[in-house]
């Protein structure tokens, strides 16, 4: 039986891994899901269930398609998904131009050739394309198998932790211009990973599976708070506009503010969408306005929340109109001040500080 509606519909699905918690799960055909939780929870079980790689009982449903009822099964080849293996599973044989080339030839979806000359430009793949995937490292290997997963473009994309083998730098350059390249060709994307920047820098929502038991989808930040092990984590996220790109200083829009960040290493589109990290660690906050300041940022804000961390810091939550983050001061700076929630403040931090650009 056909069933009406969009995006994945998941019903009692069981495995060898989950045989008294059946999963049951309801994601848009849109967007992008992080799903994260302990080594060995089940991550990696639950996308291959569903991409119909390992066996399981229960239903599933990708956009009103049967996938998966009773005793009938949907080929994997013929589900429109595809696993992004931790292992990357690059086929054997060929060169990176080759692996590319096959899947671009077999997507439903094709990227026009503008746009895979910027994926590859972008990933820093132009100069592995004549290499056998053989002699590829780690790293390159996963960028090139999540590249190849890009080509062919599929409508449910299952991620497992595609960027682990990935050094912090170049994760960082990489994760705004894959939620920019999923703005544009949509698809719904189920992101696995440990990273706590890697969720909030990609995802909207996010599941938990913990010893074969999955919840949500839940809010982005309560899960980076469980990744970090803190009642709010450290990075907040903080959405965007951009409105200037000039001599490597990024000019944004934030609430009808003006911010700057010094350190973008991705090309913008004037009025484009972008989202970046800030540490609660690298903002500042005084009670009158600083003046002139060598930190470019200054935000006036409203304290929400204070905190009284363990060892002396207090962790503030902050807002500017609808935009909220944390900021870490110590206990002594907290009493100078006087703090109080329901009070308006100015938060300084420096153009260096945001993160993922
Ligand atoms: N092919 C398999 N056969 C039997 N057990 C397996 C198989 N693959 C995984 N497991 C077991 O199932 C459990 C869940 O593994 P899974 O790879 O789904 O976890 P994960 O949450 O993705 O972990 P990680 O974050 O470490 O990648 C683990 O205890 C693992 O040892």
């Amino acid at each position: 039986m056909e069933i009406n509606g969009e995006g994945l519909r998941a019903r009692k699905l069981v495995t060898p891994l989950n045989p008294g918690a059946p999963w049951d799960l309801d994601l848009p055909a849109r967007g992008i899901v992080g799903l994260s939780g302990p080594s060995g929870a089940g991550k990696s079980t639950l996308l291959q269930a569903l991409a119909g790689l390992r066996g399981c009982s229960g239903d599933i449903h990708w956009s009103g398609i049967c996938w998966q009822s009773g005793n009938r099964r949907l080929a994997a080849h013929r589900r429109d998904a595809c696993v992004g293996f931790q292992d990357c599973r690059l086929f054997a044989g060929t060169s990176v131009a080759e692996n590319l080339a096959l899947v671009h030839r077999h997507s439903r979806r094709p990227l026009p050739p503008a746009e895979r000359q910027q994926l590859l430009a972008g990933f820093g793949a132009t100069d592995l394309l004549d290499k056998p995937v053989e002699s590829l490292s780690g790293g390159e290997a996963q960028r090139v198998a999540l590249l190849r997963q890009l080509f062919s473009n599929p409508a449910l994309q299952l991620c497992d932790e595609a960027l682990s083998a990935v050094d912090r730098p170049l994760r960082l350059r990489l994760l705004p211009q894959l939620w920019d390249f999923w703005q544009r060709h949509q698809a719904l994307v189920v992101w696995a990973s440990h990273s706590v920047e890697e969720i909030q820098l990609l995802a909207d929502s996010c599941l938990w599976m913990e010893c074969g038991h999955l919840r949500g989808p839940l809010p982005t930040p309560q899960v980076a708070a469980r990744l970090a092990d803190e009642k709010m984590p450290e990075y907040s996220r903080i959405d965007a506009r951009v409105t200037e790109q000039r001599a490597g200083l990024l000019r944004l829009s934030l609430e009808g503010h003006s911010l700057y960040a010094d350190r973008a290493a991705n090309n913008y589109r004037v009025g484009q969408a972008v989202h970046f990290l800030l540490a609660a660690g690298d903002i500042s906050l005084s009670v009158a306005h600083p003046g002139l300041s060598s930190a470019l940022n200054c935000l006036p804000v409203r304290l929400d929340n204070l905190e009284v961390a363990g060892d002396g810091r207090v962790r503030l939550l902050l807002s500017v109109g609808e935009a909220q983050f944390c900021a870490d001061i110590s206990g002594i700076s907290c009493e100078r001040l006087a703090l109080k929630a329901g009070k308006n403040y100015f938060a300084q931090f420096k153009a260096c500080a945001p993160l993922g650009l």
